[in-house]
């Protein structure tokens, strides 16, 4: 007996769903869907399905950035990209991250059925070349530096333990990546990884998404909503970005975490909390206590295990070999083989990398795919950092100044520009610079100022030396919750 060929459907739009099935399992396959990324990684991971089709903007997972994952761990699995957002760069991303075929939507359904078709008649076709990179590359995180070695101990340690972990670190550092090596080589790797990060969600919809709610516990409730908690049951569930969690959310999760039981939004029946508790932020949870924006008591539960990681810059040495992974990695992917010069590395090592390993990987990606020669010169990385970085003449690792100086205050701001500088130019906007840096100081400046007058906006005014009607647009502008605490 012959099984059918399975596809692993996963969109957010459920009569995207329902129109592939259909036409799918007219077709003879067997069809799985889901509206979720890490619902779809999860089959990955298992070892299911025959074909992968996703969509690119999900609810918790860019489809994009699964591409890759998926072909590191099942090279041989086509993956297939539909988006609505079908620009030129999508479509270059997908092929570039090892997509089979790119659909622009809306699409014909006889065009997906003959691309389906085509992509399971030649997955030897498609199985990419080894990479030509050392065994290293398939390790879960790169690097050597005793910073990282450190890290990995604790991981280490805590694989025989369910220990709530918080991870903190710039951004781009790899929080997400530990958090998934500590759920990959823990006791709950059998169960689901499931993310959820507190910055790209609605705050209203936080609570909701987190708990799930019953059918009609709010407008638009149209059916019972399982949330990630309960998703998460029996693995582990990553609360990436602790520090946006609105204060509600906040109160609620503290209960769950002392009760070990939850309810829906809506619900009555307590529902068994059984996931292992990641979180991270890469903002500071003390400044946040001490301006009344995050609980302490949640802290204190949440912060079991600290896991503080260290930004690229404070271990350059393991700049040459993630540089390399990321060639190879991209070779893998499909793109031309490239190595980089001597010269080049050391420029790579002694650059600040505010984006961090994120950064890193982005450039070697890009340079893969446009630099012609096989050899990345060093005249071509001094192009490229010299473009970004801030200071010519960075200094040599070590020399950050004292914590806490007005030095280090003004080295932090620099490498914060440099960001937003980086930003504005990578997407093509002029004239945004001067209003996004104040509002980047402007934003903290004023919610720390309410949060010591507990939200007394005369009394901040008065404290700030602003006109209160110039506070009030303020708040608005920025978006900035007031609550008037009392006591
Ligand atoms: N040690 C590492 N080895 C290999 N790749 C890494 C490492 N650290 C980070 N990366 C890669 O860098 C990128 C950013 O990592 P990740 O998303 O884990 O960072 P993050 O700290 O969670 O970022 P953010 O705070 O912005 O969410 C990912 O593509 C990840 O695979």
């Amino acid at each position: 007996m012959t099984t059918l060929p399975t596809i692993l459907i996963a969109d957010d739009d459920r009569s995207i769903r329902t129109v592939l099935t259909q036409a799918l399992g007219r077709s003879g396959y067997q069809v799985r869907t889901t509206s979720s990324a890490a619902t779809l990684w999860r089959w990955v991971e298992d070892g299911e399905g025959d074909l992968v089709i996703t969509d690119v903007v999900m609810p918790d997972e860019n489809g994009l950035d699964l591409v890759p994952r998926i072909k590191r761990i099942r090279p041989e699995m086509p993956v297939l990209v539909m988006s609505a957002q079908s620009t030129i760069l999508t479509a270059v991303q997908s092929t570039q991250r090892g997509a089979f075929e790119y659909l622009p939507k809306p699409f014909d359904l006889g065009e997906l059925l003959a691309i389906v078709d085509r992509a399971l008649k030649q997955p030897a076709m498609q199985a990419p070349a080894e990479p030509s990179g050392a065994p290293e590359d398939n390790l879960p995180l790169i690097g050597r530096s005793a910073a990282m070695q450190e890290i990995y101990r604790v991981i280490a340690r805590l694989t025989t333990t369910d220990l709530t972990v918080m991870i903190t670190g710039e951004s781009g550092s790899g929080k997400e990546l530990v958090a998934r090596a500590l759920h990959d080589y823990g006791r709950r790797r059998q169960g689901p990884f499931v993310a959820i990060n507190m910055a790209a969600i609605p705050r209203e919809l936080i609570e909701s998404e987190l708990f799930g709610h019953e059918r009609g516990a709010f407008t638009g409730a149209a059916n019972r909503h399982v949330g990630r908690f309960e998703q998460a049951a029996g693995g582990t569930l990553f609360l990436d970005e602790i520090g946006d969690m609105p204060p509600e959310a906040q109160t609620r999760l503290l209960r769950v975490l002392q009760e070990g039981e939850f309810t829906t939004v809506g619900g009555r029946q307590p529902i068994r909390a059984n996931a292992r508790i990641v979180a991270a932020t890469h903002r500071d949870l003390r400044v946040l206590i001490r301006s009344g924006q995050f609980r302490e008591d949640l802290f204190y539960r949440l912060n079991v295990v600290p896991i503080r990681l260290p930004s690229l810059r404070e271990r350059p040495g393991d700049i040459p070999l993630l540089a390399q992974h990321f060639l190879n990695r991209a070779q893998a992917e499909g793109l031309p083989s490239k190595t980089l010069a001597p010269e080049a590395m050391v420029r790579l090592s002694q650059y600040r990398w505010p984006g961090n390993v994120r950064e890193l990987e982005n450039l070697m990606r890009r340079l893969s795919a446009l630099v012609p020669q096989s050899t990345i010169s060093e005249e071509i990385i001094e192009a490229e950092l010299s473009d970004r970085a801030i200071e010519d003449a960075p200094p040599p690792a070590g020399a950050e100044p004292p914590p806490d100086t007005p030095q280090a205050l003004e080295r932090v701001i620099e490498r914060h520009v440099a960001r937003l500088m980086t930003e504005a130019r990578e997407a093509g906007e002029d004239g945004v610079l001067y209003d996004r840096v104040l509002a980047a100081f402007e934003a903290p400046l004023i919610r720390l100022v309410l949060g010591e007058t507990r939200g007394n906006q005369i009394r901040a005014a008065a404290l700030l030396g602003l006109n209160r009607n110039t506070l009030r647009k303020k708040i608005r502008e920025h978006e900035i919750g007031v609550t008037r605490r009392v006591g």
